[in-house]
């Protein structure tokens, strides 16, 4: 399902983050903004999953299938957002929980219980997310986030609290797992964005804009040492850094 994004402005109290902004995600394709702090990604996603309460937004939103994007956003931040006294399986199992009076039904205990078995969790599912590891608790997360099944997949800085290794880890299983989905990803880091994504494209400037998009070569994940990657990702620093100057 392809995502249209026209005419989108959003202002914080006085302060224009951006304006006359259009954006095109393509349906089962990964897109990811990357921009300077400050510069209003962050808000771009709030405002596509219609999160962003307190900010005076305008623009339509069209999906492909003709329905509303509301309530079919699936969302993944750099903080797990695990609750603390919920099992693991019952971490993945939350949206049920939440939406449903009954308790969660056999065939959705065991499609979390497939979903944490991709992630590399299966012995994991009774044990409480204070007793896993940083990385582990993101592939919870990351469970969490398919169990949802939603036509739209939003994640804010991932990975970021990952160390490189966990990280790279998580980027390949993020990329098997979600590869027919349509995912818009924030990051800082263009290789991050360069290994995962069929369109990149930089916010940059106030009222920021979109640049055009790139879009690197080949399959996701990409390795690190690809020359064509390398090239593109000094490419990107050179246009944040320009951004920045
Ligand atoms: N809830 C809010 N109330 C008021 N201003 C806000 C709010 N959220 C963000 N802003 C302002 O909007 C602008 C864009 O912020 P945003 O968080 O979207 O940037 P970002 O590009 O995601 O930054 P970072 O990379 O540092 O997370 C900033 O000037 C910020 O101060």
């Amino acid at each position: 399902m392809d995502i249209h994004l026209s005419n989108a402005s959003l202002h914080w109290q006085h302060h224009c983050v951006f304006s006359q902004l259009n954006l095109t995600l393509p349906g089962g394709q990964w897109t990811s903004i990357l921009g300077q702090s400050g510069v209003g990604k962050s808000s771009l996603i709030q405002l596509l999953c219609g999160i962003a309460d307190e900010a005076d937004v305008q623009g339509e939103i069209a999906c492909s299938d003709g329905k509303p994007l509301t309530g079919r956003v699936a969302w993944m931040a750099q903080d797990d957002l695990l609750l603390p006294w919920l099992s693991v399986l019952d971490n993945v199992l939350l949206g049920t929980r939440l939406t449903q009076q009954r308790r969660p039904k056999p065939e959705q205990i065991e499609r979390a219980r497939y979903l944490l078995s991709q992630v590399g969790l299966s012995e994991r599912a009774k044990v409480l997310p204070a007793q896993l590891s940083g990385g582990q608790r993101q592939r919870v997360a990351l469970a969490r986030t398919l169990f949802q099944d939603c036509p739209l997949v939003c994640m804010d800085e991932p990975f970021s609290a990952l160390d490189a290794i966990n990280r790279l880890r998580l980027q390949d299983l993020a990329a098997s797992l979600l590869h027919d989905r349509t995912v818009l990803m924030i990051t800082h880091d263009p290789l991050e964005a360069l290994r995962l994504s069929d369109q990149i494209l930089v916010l940059g400037g106030s009222p920021a804009k979109l640049s055009s998009p790139i879009t690197p070569p080949g399959l996701a994940p990409r390795q690190v040492s690809d020359s064509e990657v390398l090239r593109l990702q000094g490419e990107l620093l050179e246009m944040l850094a320009g951004e920045a100057s």
